[in-house]
């Protein structure tokens, strides 16, 4: 039964601790975090700035060590680079010499491996971001929200069990940043990747997500675990509805509370 239980939970992290070794003595980023994803959730981390949350996703991807305590991606521990766990970042980091559709299947001919069946499937992934007409151009012909929508084609190139994003929308204008939540949710829905999205914005983290953790300030622990209820696909007239409102109140008065802010 206990094995059972356990196939559901796509991640899970076990009092996990991190100290970074600096030339100025030892910084405690993470001080224990305890937290299960169930698989096909998308969940939303939110924190002060410098709390730590960079560093949990990196321990999650296995690209940093933990210092103590376990993280699991399907019941597995984590112990190096995940290669089953697409990414994306603040920067899209394209290669500028490569069109849209190389650098969407960049991750596979890293691996010598491109092949019919891998191209039609960037092919497909750069329709369904809304980038079939680009895919012969150059990173620099592209807006910013277009070149962010290629790096999420990439991260979803190679059927990635698990999708991690760190503040991908962070560098962009409200507007752009607003369409490209939106674009996200409906992406998500056709994929429905378990997915950890570290954001700043409260309100992108309640639209996107069905929990929201919220970290503490450095060294940091979760601090709260908020489920979002609203049904999907979502729309975005559900940011009119009064339990949005509330749910916005209550994780900026947790956030305001860790950083003394009245
Ligand atoms: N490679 C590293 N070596 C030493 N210290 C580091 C390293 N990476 C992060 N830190 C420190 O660990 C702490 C947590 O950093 P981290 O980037 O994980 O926080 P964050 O919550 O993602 O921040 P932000 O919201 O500003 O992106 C910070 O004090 C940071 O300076």
């Amino acid at each position: 039964m206990l094995a059972q239980v356990e196939t559901f939970k796509a991640i899970t992290a076990a009092r996990v601790r991190k100290v970074y070794e600096t030339p100025s003595g030892p910084v405690e980023a993470v001080a224990e975090v305890d937290f299960e994803i169930a698989r096909g959730d998308f969940v939303s981390i939110l924190g002060p700035s410098g709390c730590g949350k960079s560093t949990l996703m990196l321990m999650i991807a296995g690209l940093e060590s933990t210092t103590s305590g376990a993280i699991t991606l399907d019941g597995l521990q984590v112990s190096g680079p995940q290669t089953d766990a697409g990414m994306m970042f603040q920067d899209p980091t394209l290669l500028p010499w490569r069109s849209v559709l190389d650098n969407v299947l960049f991750p596979i001919d890293m691996r010598g491996a491109v092949s019919s069946e891998s191209r039609t499937r960037a092919e497909s992934l750069l329709r369904m971001v809304d980038l079939w007409a680009f895919r012969d151009k150059r990173p620099r012909e592209l807006s910013g929200g277009m070149r962010q929508r290629v790096a999420l084609a990439r991260a979803l190139v190679n059927d990635p069990r698990i999708l991690l994003m760190d503040e991908p929308f962070s560098a962009l204008d409200a507007i752009t940043r607003d369409e490209m939540g939106y674009a996200l949710a409906r992406i998500w829905d056709t994929t429905r990747k378990t997915a950890i999205f570290i954001t700043h914005s409260i309100r992108e983290a309640i639209f996107l997500s069905d929990r929201v953790l919220v970290m503490g300030r450095r060294p940091s622990t979760i601090i709260e675990d908020v489920r979002i209820p609203f049904e999907r696909p979502r729309d975005p007239s559900i940011e009119a509805d009064p339990r949005f409102n509330e749910l916005y109140l209550h994780l900026k008065a947790s956030i305001h509370r860790t950083t003394g802010v009245q």
